[in-house]
């Protein structure tokens, strides 16, 4: 048994054996595993120490990255915010202080929002913090920041100063703790009422007010046409109405009807240019509202809340009050013009009116920035302009003048102007040498034509005539007036005539015939050009002018447009004032006849000054038809010139036919020298003038002596014609020698020209010193066919030339006698040599030389000389046919020289004026300028 025993034991022992074993080796296979799972965790942690360092740093550069990207977005948006802020407030209302200076909008500009400071953001440019002002709203400040809100109060004022014309921006100030302390800098504005202060118990007042001016330009102004002023401004280019901003600095509790007041300038006040900027009064939250928080740490918009505003320090004391200052001075001198192109139409519609009832054109801006048109038509026909000197009469007619010409063209419309104080501005509207252009309405212009009264004459009767020709014309048609002319006749040229007279007082003064004859033409022309489309314009800066008129109330009556400019006396009804506070560059308009109730008050644009007119006058230059010819330009204080008289030149000897010229001249060509009387006119274009092309000259009717510019509106020459008839001579009488030099001079220049070389002789003998230059200028300039003559050899002439007459043979070659100072020969043609003397062998060739085709043209320095030689005051005279009077009063040419009623003519002698009278075709003298020396 024991065996099984051992069997057992030992089966037992391999089994625990076998199970040792096997645990054996499953432990070490377990620890096997542990070993490399603990292998795996020591893998696993040591991989899972080093994930968050890598997750960090990826983390940490993706925020650095989006940080970089996030400042260059802001630095770029604040940079085009800085921008956009800087064009929206431009110059006055953005740049700092440093180099501040107004910059008034221009035409059309909105003034846009205003700076009060700057935002920052780290790392970019500050951006601009602007606030919206004029046109656009109200300001509310509040905030523990007393000085900051007060340095935003004066940013903002003088901004909208600076961004306005000046005097377009007016302050009320309403201070009742520091009596408008707040505002000190700005008072120099008081001076121009620019600035007014209300005390502390006129809030409601003030207020009041407010509502009134927004009550009155809704009404007025923007009737219903425009919902704000910007919005007109932007339409017109006009702001009618000044920006009104009322600048309210605390005070009491309001009473409920300035709380009533004050809400409605909140909501309606900004369209009318009416604001509000206010610190310690509550303002009700309204669209138009801009509040602005302003504490210690800065200041915060209602509009962008989260932004830090850092308010700009408060502008420096002396810009405020040197820019206030700049801004009265300015106020105080005057509104600034509005812009002359203000009054012409559109480029594509000048020269579109129609003429036929009237002519009708802007002349400047009433009150509410509409236009105040001047009218002239059946009604009113005729304009009465007045104010004292240097109140724009001058600029006016230009004003007026441009205003028409741009509308209406040359061929519905003709000027012809006339100024008889001195200066020259009214000569652009000619040719010039400076500047080619003309204004092709202009038909004429006569300056400096004060001692010329003949000259204005002339433009009357040449009115006169054409009144004639249109009324006539009207006849012949059957109908009355213009506009019925016109339409039967639409062919015809009949534009309306303007003629302006300024300071046309002088044409009505004295009592002498100029001065009837123009008022009786001046009465006509009033009464019946009405209707035939002669419109007259007369102004005077003289109160004497307007009573020259009011001694004929019929004449007075038909000046139913009357203009009366700043301190303007007698234009208006008597008891009408308005022209006695006007403001400069203003004018009351009334076609009423001056009643008040016909007063339009009318700014006037700046059109004189050569830059702003010759723009106009060189665009309508260019449009001008091509047949146009300049205006004729007289001038009374230039000398004419021989050689450039179309009279001149178109001398030829006889029988050589003289070419046609039409268009030679300014105003359609000359005229030849027919010996008629001034009374003789001629419209000075057209083609009913007399004198044709194709006369011949020295023919049948003798040569013709040229003797100075007759004064009429045709540069004709005052001719004497020679033929072979007693009495053809001529007497130069008085001491002017240069006139006197000038009158022989033209005569024998042009007698010269009508006589082939060889065929005339022309014996010049010179007794005064002070003529002999120009005598022997003249001697030299006639060649072979003159002879010298002087003292000593005088009375060989007179005798040589006497005894050649011989009776009864045949006349031979022309002989003209220059005689110079004749008077100096009286010793030694007073001796007798076998019984005649050489002032016998004078009268002798006076008396019958011209028969002879000898004639004497002879210069006495007196009338009472010239009688002696001619055989003492009872001699006769009437060997002296014609005679230029020079220095010489009307009272010593008595009616031996001058026949007809009533003595001596109307004669102020005035230097290089001659008054021509030739007793064959002149019933009176005729005034002439002497043509200066040739050339
Ligand atoms: N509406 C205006 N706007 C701006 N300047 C003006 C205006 N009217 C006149 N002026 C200026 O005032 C000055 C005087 O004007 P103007 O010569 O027209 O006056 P006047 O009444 O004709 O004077 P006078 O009778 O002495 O000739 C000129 O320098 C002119 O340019």
């Amino acid at each position: 048994m024991p065996d099984v025993r051992t069997q057992l034991v030992d089966r037992v022992r391999t089994m625990l054996s076998h199970a040792l074993g096997a645990s054996r080796s499953r432990l070490a296979a377990a620890r096997t595993e542990l070993g490399s799972a603990e292998e795996r965790l020591r893998r696993i942690r040591d991989a899972a120490t080093r994930v968050p360092a890598r997750v960090g740093a990826e983390r940490d550069r993706r925020i650095a990255d989006l940080a970089d990207r996030y400042g260059a977005e802001i630095t770029r948006l604040a940079a085009r915010a800085a921008d956009a802020a800087t064009r929206e407030a431009p110059g006055a209302a953005g740049t700092d202080w440093q180099g501040w200076r107004p910059t008034p909008v221009v035409r059309g500009e909105a003034p846009g929002p205003l700076r009060i400071g700057t935002v920052h953001l780290p790392g970019s440019v500050p951006v601009p913090a602007l606030v919206p002002l004029l046109d656009a709203g109200h300001v509310h400040l509040s905030g523990a920041d007393r000085a900051g809100s007060d340095a935003v109060v004066a940013a903002l004022l003088l901004r909208s100063l600076g961004r306005a014309d000046p005097g377009s921006v007016r302050l009320v100030g309403y201070d009742p703790e520091h009596l408008g302390g707040g505002l000190a800098g700005f008072a120099p504005l008081s001076t121009a009422g620019l600035l007014t202060f209300v005390g502390p118990g006129g809030l409601a007042r003030l207020l009041d007010d407010l509502v009134d001016q927004i009550r009155r330009i809704n009404e007025t102004v923007l009737a219903g046409e425009y919902a704000s002023l910007r919005e007109l401004a932007a339409a017109t280019g006009r702001r009618p109405e000044p920006w009104r901003v009322a600048v309210l600095l605390g005070g009491d509790e309001l009473s409920r009807h300035e709380r009533g007041q004050l809400d409605r300038v909140a909501r309606t006040g900004a369209a009318c240019g009416v604001h509000l900027v206010v610190r310690g009064i509550a303002l009700p939250d309204e669209p138009d509202v801009h509040r602005a928080v302003v504490d210690g740490d800065g200041a915060r918009l209602d509009t962008c809340p989260d932004l830090l505003v850092r308010p700009d320090p408060a502008p420096p004391a002396h810009l405020v009050t040197e820019t206030c200052r700049e801004v009265a001075t300015r106020v105080n001198a005057g509104p600034p013009p509005t812009p002359f192109t203000d009054l012409l139409p559109p480029l594509d519609e000048m020269w579109r009116e129609d003429s036929a009832v009237s002519l009708v054109a802007p002349i400047g801006d009433g009150p509410q920035g509409r236009p105040v048109t001047l009218t002239l038509g059946d009604y009113p026909p005729h304009a009465l302009i007045g104010g004292p000197s240097g109140t724009g009469k001058t600029n006016l007619i230009f004003a007026w003048i441009g205003s028409l010409a741009s509308r209406y063209s040359p061929a519905e419309l003709e000027f012809y102007l006339l100024d008889f104080k001195e200066g020259v501005s009214f000569a652009r509207f000619a040719q010039g040498r400076r500047d080619p252009s003309w204004l092709p309405h202009m038909r004429l212009v006569g300056i400096n034509v004060n001692t010329d009264r003949e000259f204005g004459l002339a433009l009357l009767r040449f009115l006169a005539e054409e009144l004639r020709r249109r009324a006539d014309a009207a006849k012949r048609h059957e109908v009355t007036k213009l506009s019925e002319l016109r339409a039967v006749d639409p062919t015809g040229r009949w534009p309306r005539i303007v003629a302006v007279v300024d300071e046309f007082q002088m044409l009505l003064a004295g009592r002498d015939a100029v001065a009837r004859e123009a008022a009786d033409l001046l009465e006509d022309l009033a009464r019946r050009g009405r209707s035939q489309g002669i419109h007259l314009v007369l102004a005077s800066q003289d109160v004497r002018g307007i009573e020259a008129l009011w001694g004929r109330p019929a004449l007075v009556a038909q000046f139913t447009l009357r203009i009366a400019l700043p301190k303007a006396l007698r234009i208006l009804a008597e008891r009408n004032d308005a022209a006695q506070v006007l403001p400069r560059h203003h004018a009351i308009v009334n076609a009423e006849s001056g009643m008040a109730e016909g007063n339009q008050v009318a700014r006037i644009p700046a059109a004189s000054d050569w830059g702003t007119w010759s723009d106009l006058q060189h665009r309508l230059w260019r449009m001008r038809p091509p047949d146009a010819a300049p205006a004729r330009l007289f001038d009374g204080d230039a000398i004419p010139r021989l050689d450039e008289a179309p009279d001149f030149v178109a001398l030829r000897p006889a029988g050589e036919p003289v070419p046609a010229r039409a268009g030679d001249r300014a105003a359609g060509g000359a005229i030849w020298p027919e010996g008629v009387g001034p009374e003789h006119t001629a419209p000075p274009t057209g083609a009913d003038r007399p004198g044709g092309p194709e006369r011949t000259t020295g023919g049948a009717r003798g040569p013709v002596a040229l003797l100075g510019e007759i004064i009429d509106v045709q540069a004709r020459s005052a001719g004497l014609r020679l033929p072979r008839a007693p009495g053809r001579n001529l007497a130069v009488l008085g001491t002017g020698v240069d006139e006197a030099c000038a009158v022989l001079d033209a005569a024998a220049r042009s007698l010269r020209r009508q006589h082939r070389p060889g065929t005339a002789r022309f014996s010049i003998a010179c007794l005064d010193p002070d003529a002999d230059t120009a005598a022997r200028a003249l001697y030299e300039a006639l060649g072979t066919d003159a002879a010298w003559y002087s003292e000593d050899d005088i009375g060989e002439l007179m005798a040589e030339t006497a005894n050649g007459l011989g009776s009864g043979s045949a006349p031979g070659e022309p002989h003209y006698l220059l005689l110079y100072a004749v008077d100096a020969a009286a010793g030694q043609l007073g001796t007798s040599v076998g019984g005649r003397s050489g002032l016998d062998h004078l009268r002798h060739v006076l008396h019958n030389g011209p028969e002879r085709r000898t004639h004497t043209l002879a210069w006495w320095r007196g009338v009472a000389r010239m009688r002696v030689d001619l055989g003492g005051p009872a001699s006769r005279t009437d060997q002296i046919g014609a005679w230029v009077a020079l220095d010489v009063q009307g009272a010593e040419l008595t009616s031996a020289l001058y026949p007809g009623a009533g003595g001596g003519p109307d004669w102020y002698p005035r230097p290089w004026r001659g008054l021509f009278f030739d007793r064959s075709v002149h019933r009176t003298g005729q005034v002439i300028i002497p043509y200066g020396p040739s050339r």
